[in-house]
């Protein structure tokens, strides 16, 4: 769903552009309209060069930028940039600055957009910082295109800092700096980020490498911002990030929160995409507290669901004892996780569950049991191996006297499970028969035989398999360990996924009812 109307009241982008007006005046963005069946003039937005005429296009007419956007470099949304360019207004006004407002835009990009609007827009001082030099020139042509060389300086970052490196000199004052930091830790997780429960974004993929992944990720490179703004907070009156994951947006108010610091945070809605920016400050003028948020209302509270851990007799109850248990138990249900904090009192996972293995454990294990007898006599050694399509089919066979809901709950349990693994493992079992008594058999006399050298190729070949099967996450959630005193308590906090909010209830009501039992 369309979220304009959550997008900052005084963005101008709430009412969509005049698609028609554009084409008009600008003939590189006629040539990427098209016109659909009812006369409407419509443009591909899944299509980065789309995206890019139609950036440079608006630029120029809302806001009087030339604009070089190159190829192999992130388009900047403009609802996006422009909401985060207002609500910094709003922070500004909430201090009572409004003349001379001097800024610093940490990873200001080859648009160098941040600095070129701040500074069209609202005549505002901006320093833009890079760490890629082809970026960098490209973000200096950009400012000098547009005769903007006495508002905005731009500066290489050679530094392993965000912002202390600006300031040799120490009696340096900005109003703010602002940053849109790296959002991902790696490429992978470029692509396995969006929730599946949320609709595919509208927007094509645009950026490189270098602007989209840094070292642990958006919540490492805004808890560095944090850490130098400690020494900085004489210098910078309101320090802002945005930010691009909601788990990190909660990591990163807890840091701020252990640190007793002010702050605020807002939701940047536009399209498909939100985004939530965080402004802290230093300063007692103001209490950033107050400052009215701009909210998506079409989305619900998700509010953790929290279990108080039990003392279990022969166990240590420490947080190295619960949090090892707790690995062992979503290892054990195939349950990925990614550690997010790990605090002295605190640990904090991401978790993602592809497949239900929670349910009906007992009833699945006697199942798998039985498959497994009935599977491990089907295949003779020497026999071409199956592949996991064809083990399946073999499933079918062996479940066809079952009944009809455990043949589901054994269906289930193969897309992902230890039940597949022991399947695949036998077949490999059987492979390495294969090849060691069949070596000098050519694989081309055997047509249906696949040529296999060794055991490295059939691992890698599973593994191929599996990834491009891979399933939308059934369950995307948080997970917390938390010692207050002497008690630890384990909460989970549902993110999204395919089985809905009930699918992390299940998963804590499994926990909980074998807790003692692990
Ligand atoms: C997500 S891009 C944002 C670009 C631009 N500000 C925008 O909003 O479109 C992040 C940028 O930060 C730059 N960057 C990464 N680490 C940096 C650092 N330590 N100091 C300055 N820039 C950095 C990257 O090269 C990249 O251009």
């Amino acid at each position: 769903m369309a979220m304009n109307k959550y997008m900052h009241p005084r963005n101008i982008y709430r009412i969509p552009p005049d698609f028609k007006k554009l084409a008009d005046i600008y003939p590189q963005f006629s040539s990427i309209c098209r016109l659909d069946v009812t006369g409407k003039i419509t443009i591909d937005f899944k299509d980065p060069r789309v995206l890019r005429v139609l950036t440079a296009c608006l630029l120029k007419s809302d806001f009087d930028l030339d604009v070089s956007i190159p190829e192999d470099r992130l388009v900047p949304t403009l609802p996006l940039r422009l909401n985060y360019i207002l609500w910094i207004e709003d922070l500004l006004e909430t201090f009572d600055r409004t003349d001379n407002i001097k800024g610093i835009d940490i990873g200001t990009g080859a648009c160098a957009i941040y600095p070129l609007l701040a500074a069209k827009k609202n005549n505002w001082h901006m320093i833009g910082t890079e760490t890629d030099d082809e970026s960098l020139k490209v973000a200096n042509k950009n400012v000098k295109q547009n005769n903007l060389e006495d508002l905005i300086a731009l500066r290489k970052n050679q530094s392993k800092f965000t912002l202390k490196y600006l300031f040799l000199e120490k009696n340096l004052q900005y109003d703010f700096c602002m940053c849109n930091p790296p959002f991902y830790v790696s490429l992978q997780e470029v692509w396995e980020s969006r929730s599946p429960a949320r609709p595919p974004p509208k927007n094509g993929f645009t950026g490189s490498p270098q602007e989209l992944v840094t070292e642990g990720g958006e919540l490492q490179f805004c808890r560095q911002i944090l850490e130098e703004s400690q020494e900085l907070k004489d210098n910078i009156l309101i320090f802002t990030t945005m930010i691009g994951h909601k788990y990190n947006l909660k990591e990163f108010l807890l840091d701020l929160k252990a640190e007793g610091i002010k702050c605020t945070t807002t939701e940047f809605c536009q399209g498909r995409v939100t985004r939530w920016g965080v402004a802290w400050s230093y300063h007692n003028s103001c209490d950033l507290l107050k400052l009215v948020t701009v909210k998506d209302k079409t989305k619900k509270k998700n509010s953790p669901i929290t279990f108080v851990i039990p003392k279990v007799p022969d166990q240590s109850y420490t947080m190295e004892g619960v949090s090892n248990k707790l690995k062992f138990v979503l290892d054990d249900l195939k349950i990925q996780y990614k550690i997010i904090t790990k605090r002295k009192n605190e640990l904090c996972l991401n978790i993602i569950a592809y497949t239900n293995t929670w349910s009906n454990q007992r009833r699945k294990r006697r199942l798998q049991k039985q498959l497994d007898n009935e599977l491990l006599k089907k295949p003779k050694f020497g026999s071409i191996i199956n592949t996991p399509i064809e083990n399946k089919g073999i499933i079918e066979q062996s479940l066809e006297h079952h009944k009809k809901d455990d043949v589901q709950s054994i269906r289930d349990c193969y897309n992902n499970d230890s039940l597949r693994e022991k399947i695949e493992e036998s077949n490999k079992c059987i492979m390495y028969g294969t090849v060691e008594n069949n070596t000098d058999e050519d694989p081309i006399k055997r047509p249906n035989a696949r040529p296999v050298d060794n055991a490295s190729n059939i691992t890698s070949e599973i593994k191929i398999i599996e990834n491009t099967s891979k399933p939308n996450p059934l369950s995307q959630a948080i997970v917390k360990i938390n010692w207050k005193e002497d008690l630890c308590s384990l909460s989970i906090e549902y993110l999204g996924g395919t089985g809905g909010k009930e699918s992390v209830h299940q998963i804590l009501q499994f926990i909980k009812n074998n807790w003692n039992k692990l």
